[in-house]
């Protein structure tokens, strides 16, 4: 059976990174049918408009997206397409897990994170204005019900995957009346969970405990921004942003893109590392029930990276993205699974 899957391919290395991660999906025999849709500063520029409408129903349709990074302007321009569609599709939970991968340069081995964060509230809500001339403020909305189904969806998250701890991430010592509504939600969610142990940790803290050893968090949860900047020093701990996956995932719909942003400093030069793109269409694939596949795109990445003979240059390399995927390709039919 075929499967229908929107295809966002982004600003920046985008359209470089879609192109490969499709190309080793369809190699690996995975009937899809990709579904083009528009969004992002090309978009903008066609249509006058970053978020089609076309583009939110075709994946509400399907229920399933594949998408490159979409760039947003620092202080100017549009609001950000890639938190517009998180708000619209209701895509609460952004699963984010950071993982040695063998092969790739690291300052630690066996790191085994998983950075879950609240995907629709928070500080990214949009709710900003000036005040007066020179005073301005931006609302940070935490909502009981938003903290509920996220602290659920973390510790679903750890039970399902065998984990031992979740951690909530707060700084309900300053914001003590909105962190402090999100970590009493997930104490309280927590009591629901006997067999999965619980803390909490300040979020400036928490920072530093990760970067000194990050092998002592397990799940942790989070609201929107913390999740956005400790998902980003997660994605540092095992490599950079070139290898950490994402999913952005609802109740209704699912879009996959890796962590990282539209690259500017590499675009349009070949360069870039598909990894996290494809650790996140593997994603997409198990969550389609094409698990097999997934298994097998996957050893044939974790063979490539762990040769380390065609690494892209983030890995210390000097492969090309194209050569990279070329490369994974060619093990597609001989990895054993
Ligand atoms: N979900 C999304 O679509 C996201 C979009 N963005 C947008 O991306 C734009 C650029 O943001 P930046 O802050 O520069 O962050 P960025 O993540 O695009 O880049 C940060 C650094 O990591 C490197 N890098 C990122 N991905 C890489 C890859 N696949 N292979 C090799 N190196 C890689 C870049 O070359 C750069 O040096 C902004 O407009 C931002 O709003 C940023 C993050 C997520
Ligand atoms: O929306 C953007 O441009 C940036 C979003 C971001 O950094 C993220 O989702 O991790
Ligand atoms: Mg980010």
């Amino acid at each position: 059976m075929s499967h229908q899957v929107c295809l966002l391919s982004g600003d920046g290395i985008g359209p470089e990174i879609t192109n490969v991660v499709r190309e080793i999906i369809d190699a690996a025999g995975v009937k899809i049918e990709w579904i083009p849709c528009e969004a992002g500063l090309g978009s903008f520029e066609k249509n006058g408009d970053p978020l089609p409408q076309e583009t939110l129903d075709k994946i509400r349709s399907t229920k399933l997206a594949l998408k490159g990074p979409l760039a947003t302007a620092s202080g100017t321009g549009f609001r950000s397409v890639n938190v517009s569609l998180r708000k619209e599709l209701q895509l609460y939970a952004n699963y984010r897990p950071a993982k040695s991968l063998k092969g790739v340069p690291a300052p630690f081995e066996n790191v085994d994170l998983i950075v879950v964060r609240e995907n629709t509230e928070g500080l990214y809500s949009g709710l900003e204005h000036t005040v007066v001339p020179g005073v301005v403020e931006s609302l940070r909305v935490i909502t009981e019900a938003g903290s509920r189904r996220i602290a659920e969806f973390a510790f679903e998250t750890a039970r399902s995957l065998g984990r031992k701890r979740v951690t909530c991430i707060h700084k309900a010592n300053i914001l003590k009346l909105s962190d402090g509504l999100f970590l009493d939600t997930c104490n309280k969610v927590a009591k629901d969970y006997p067999d999965i142990q619980y803390d909490d940790c300040i979020v400036d803290a928490a920072a530093m405990k990760m970067v000194l050893n990050p092998h002592q968090f397990d799940v942790l949860v989070m609201e929107n921004l913390f999740g956005d900047i400790l998902s980003d020093l997660a994605s540092g701990l095992v490599g950079g942003l070139g290898v950490t996956p994402s999913g952005n995932l609802g109740t209704d719909a699912a879009v996959f893109e890796a962590v990282h942003g539209t690259a500017p400093d590499i675009a349009g030069k070949n360069m870039a590392n598909p990894t996290a793109l494809l650790l996140s269409a593997t994603m997409m694939l198990k969550h389609m029930n094409e698990a097999e596949a997934a298994k097998k795109i996957e050893a044939s990445l974790f063979s490539v990276l762990e040769e380390g003979k065609t690494l892209t240059g983030d890995l210390k390399g000097s492969a090309s993205t194209t050569d990279f995927a070329e490369a994974i390709i060619a093990k597609l039919d001989t990895v054993a699974v």
